[in-house]
């Protein structure tokens, strides 16, 4: 902790605090500052290239030194903050992308200078990281030649190694002058140094190669260890006369044999090691011992163990047959395909030297270790196997349970059972309560189909159900996923919520009226038809009162009980078929239904849905719009009242009236992937989505669109409620005004002025003139008050008083007082005179 905190230390040298005391954003700033001292490059320079310039303390200087107007374009992987006076973007500066947007930034101009303090991520493995950052070098150095004017300046970071001389060997042929140095701000303890490169040749033609670093680093590549190659293609590697290559500090390495024969990665060893020894050490190595003992080890054996590195293919492959035959021999576990070298036969020999083996206690010691592990791998496997059987019973359940169903439908088909029968028989194998399963039926649908013949379509979904159920087992866990994965989805719906009204009007909307959807219109079927499942609902509701139990279950049973139930022909009155089979039931035998009275309270009803829908108000017709839905209401008169307020309502009513499409042809369009959705158990923010994002798209015309644009555009353009109700407020004041009018002008005509003897036609017509002069003086428009205000206080000083509207005046002690003292003196005066 302690030497942490000293490396902390060291590193805030005096250049950093440097640079934060002159707002510079890295340290870096000053290695520039002081190359720039000693080469005066930035001076002369009217454009710049900064490759690898972020944080950007390279570009500040730049733009502090370099003249006024000049052009500075900076790159970097990493974002930069943006400096006055440059150009930055972000940007790889190996790819033909950054070179593309710098040639866009520069026009036709050519650089004076290119900088590049490129820097790959130092701190892995030290010389790959050297050879990143001279690759980097090489890709700067390629911009530079094609960005750099004739008599350019080069200056970039280079870390020192092995490549230092071949990269100043490369600058050096395009550059008049190339020096290397290293500015005081460079910590000593970094290998960074700097080139600065003056004087560009820009030569016309440059062979491609020159600036690739696979050839001009040739050598670094092949210094990467491959030791596979090393022991199977021995051949082909080239002998290094000048010594161990960079890396390889430890001049000669050798093992014990018997860890080559124990080690999981023999190439390795074989590839790393000079030689594998049988040596033995201080107390004694016993594997060792056995191993030397072994007739496979032969003395060629021995000899190729000796120097490991003048081995070639057949040598190494050799060896590690040996090995192979060791491990047999000592027991240990081989892998079926490990080597492909291995030949069948050593098996054979295998027999022979066991009792070389058991006479040095080897494979008893090797067994007693190997055992366990067989011991527990054995174990595994019977848990395993165990499983699988369960599972398979499992699975046979379920398809014997399917199969069963099948035969119930089957029966059914045939009129042999009733549907509650197969709601009951379908339950009980869950356990639940089977009276109370009948959900899952009408879940399924089948009762449905199977009375619109449509038998196929349930096998072949007893048959998916059957696979889905085989995958449940596995969705357990996505289900806690899911679980989780919903609340979260709650949480942020419900901050969404706190921050979004419309969200939340949108959310009470859904719970007020749960069976409201957001999607668009689905054609006539629901509403123009027969209502079924408006009604639906509303025998729903129905049996919600009357079993308060079991809300839920008896509503899902009642609906497929009705469903099922053969229907007597059309409906009755105002009921659909589903709840005209309802009220067939005994308990409402004896009750007398007034239909005429339902019937108008269901108009009733349905004209309150009208005014609620918002006809007549801009606003909710306007959110009706938004939400994209259709209402379709009844008129108190009996006459549907069809709103289309979408321009694919439009169309389709369009296409209907002219006869383009028949209610035949449209009840066949409408039966696609989005009408029989099934919905349950999704989550909730899986329905949003759908909502939103999967929509059925339906055609419209131009003109259907024009129609409802311009509809919109006149509701919009009608006045809003409280202003249509003041005009109308007016005019009827003005109508009682001009009522009484006339009543008094009336009595005055045909009256003898309230007793007072009676009038002259004179008379008469001057107190008619004085009444309508009188009325007109009430109608006109009375003068905006002036308001007083005192002025001080908050009042106080010039402008208008806070919370004061239309015409005001400011009164104060003083002027009163004024005004008083004028009047009275205008007064003496006048008494005067
Ligand atoms: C030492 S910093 C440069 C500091 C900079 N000269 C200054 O004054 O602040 C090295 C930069 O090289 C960038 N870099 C490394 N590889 C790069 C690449 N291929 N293309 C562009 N920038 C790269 C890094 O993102 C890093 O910001």
């Amino acid at each position: 902790m302690a030497i942490q905190k000293k490396h902390a230390k060291a590193r805030l040298d005096k250049y950093y605090y440097l640079a934060k005391e002159k707002g510079y954003r890295a340290r870096a700033a000053f290695k520039l500052i002081q190359l720039n001292k000693k080469y005066s490059f930035l001076q002369q320079s009217k454009c710049l290239i900064d490759l690898c310039a972020a944080p950007g303390s390279w570009l500040q200087v730049a733009a502090e030194t370099m003249p006024v107007k000049s052009l500075i374009v900076g790159v970097d992987l990493a974002p930069i903050k943006p400096i006055p006076r440059t150009i930055t973007f972000q940007g790889d500066i190996t790819t033909d992308k950054c070179r593309a947007t710098i040639r866009g930034h520069l026009k036709t101009w050519k650089a004076d200078t290119v900088i590049h303090d490129g820097a790959p991520n130092v701190g892995t493995a030290w010389v790959q990281d050297a050879f990143s950052q001279n690759e980097l070098v090489l890709s700067s150095l390629k911009l530079a030649t094609e960005f750099l004017a004739p008599q350019g300046t080069f200056v970039t970071k280079v870390f020192r190694s092995k490549d230092s001389a071949k990269l100043e060997w490369i600058f050096k042929q395009l550059f008049a002058k190339v020096e290397q140095t290293k500015p005081p701000s460079s910590r000593n303890v970094s290998a960074e140094t700097f080139y600065v490169c003056r004087g560009f040749k820009a030569p016309k033609h440059l062979d491609p190669r020159f600036l690739d670093p696979k050839h001009a680093f040739a050598e670094v590549e092949e210094a990467a260890v491959n030791n596979e190659a090393r022991v199977f293609n021995p051949e082909k590697k080239k002998r290094k006369r000048e010594g161990y290559e960079e890396g390889d500090w430890t001049q000669f390495s050798e093992a014990a044999a018997s860890e080559f024969v124990q080690t999981q990665d023999p190439i390795q060893m074989l590839g790393s090691l000079n030689r594998l020894h049988f040596r033995q050490e201080g107390n004694g190595d016993i594997a060792l011992a056995a191993l030397d003992k072994l007739p496979e080890t032969t003395e060629e054996i021995r000899l190729c163990c000796a120097d490991l590195k003048v081995l070639g293919r057949k040598e190494f492959k050799m060896l590690l047959r040996w090995r192979l035959k060791a491990r047999e021999r000592f027991g240990f576990r081989q892998k079926k395909s490990s080597n492909p070298a291995a030949p069948s036969a050593e098996t054979t020999a295998a027999g022979a030297a066991d009792d070389t083996a058991a006479e040095n206690g080897i494979v008893g010691e090797e067994v007693a270790m190997v055992e366990p592990m067989d011991e527990e791998m054995r174990l595994q496997e019977e848990i395993q196997q165990m499983k699988d059987q369960q599972s398979k019973v499992k699975r046979k359940e379920r398809r014997r349970e399917n199969e069963r169903k099948q035969k119930e439908i089957t029966r059914m088909q045939m009129n042999m059972t009733t549907p509650s029968e197969i709601g009951i028989d379908a339950a009980a194998p869950m356990g639940g309560d089977a009276t109370f399963r009948l959900k899952d039926v009408e879940k399924a649908g089948i009762a449905r189909q199977i009375t619109r013949g449509r038998m196929h379509h349930e096998v072949e979904r007893a048959k998916a159900e059957e696979v889905a159920d085989e995958e449940e087992e596995e969705d357990e866990v996505g289900d806690e996923l899911e679980a989780q994965l919903d609340s979260l989805y709650e949480s942020y719906q419900e901050r969404k919520e706190d921050r979004d009204t419309k969200a939340r009007a949108k959310r009470v909307r859904k719970e007020t009226n749960p069976g409201e959807s957001d999607d668009e219109f689905e054609g006539f079927d629901k509403a123009a038809d027969e209502g079924a499942e408006t009604d639906a609902s509303s025998d729903a509701d129905l049996i919600e009162d009357n079993d308060d139990d079991d809300l839920e279950t008896g509503v899902e049973d009642a609906a497929l009980l009705n469903d099922l139930a053969p229907k007597d022909g059309p409906r009755q009155g105002a009921l659909s078929g589903r709840a005209a089979s309802f009220f067939q039931q005994d308990i409402f035998r004896d009750l007398e239904v007034d239909n005429d009275l339902d019937d108008e309270a269901h108009l009733d009803h349905e004209a309150d849905v009208g005014r609620d829908s918002g006809i007549d108000d801009p606003e909710s017709s306007k959110d009706d719009w938004e939400e994209g839905t259709q209402r379709v209401t009844e008129a108190k008169e009996g006459r549907p009242n069809i709103n289309i307020i979408t321009a694919e309502a439009m169309t389709l009513a369009h296409a209907l009236a002219t006869g383009q499409v028949t209610k035949q042809a449209l009840e066949d369009d409408a039966f696609t992937k989005f009408s029989h959705r099934d919905v349950d158990g999704l989550p909730e923010w899986f329905l949003d989505d759908e909502s939103k994002h999967s929509r059925q798209q339906r055609p419209i015309t131009a003109e259907a669109a024009a129609a409802i644009k311009e509809k919109f555009r006149a509701l919009n353009a009608r006045p809003i409620k409280k202003v249509r109700e003041a005009k109308a407020r007016k005019t009827l004041r003005a109508a009682r005004r001009l009522e009484k009018l006339r009543r008094k002008s009336e009595g005055l005509a045909e009256g003898d002025g309230d007793g007072m003897g009676v009038f002259s036609e004179k008379d008469k017509a001057g107190q008619i003139a004085k009444l309508m002069a009188k009325a007109k003086k009430s109608g006109a428009k009375r003068k905006p008050s002036v308001k007083v205000v005192v002025a001080g206080g908050a009042n106080k000083g010039a402008g208008r008083p806070r919370g004061v509207k239309g015409k005001y005046k400011m009164v104060d002690k003083r002027l009163k007082k004024d005004v008083r003292g004028e009047k009275r003196l205008a007064k003496k005066m006048k008494g005067k005179k």
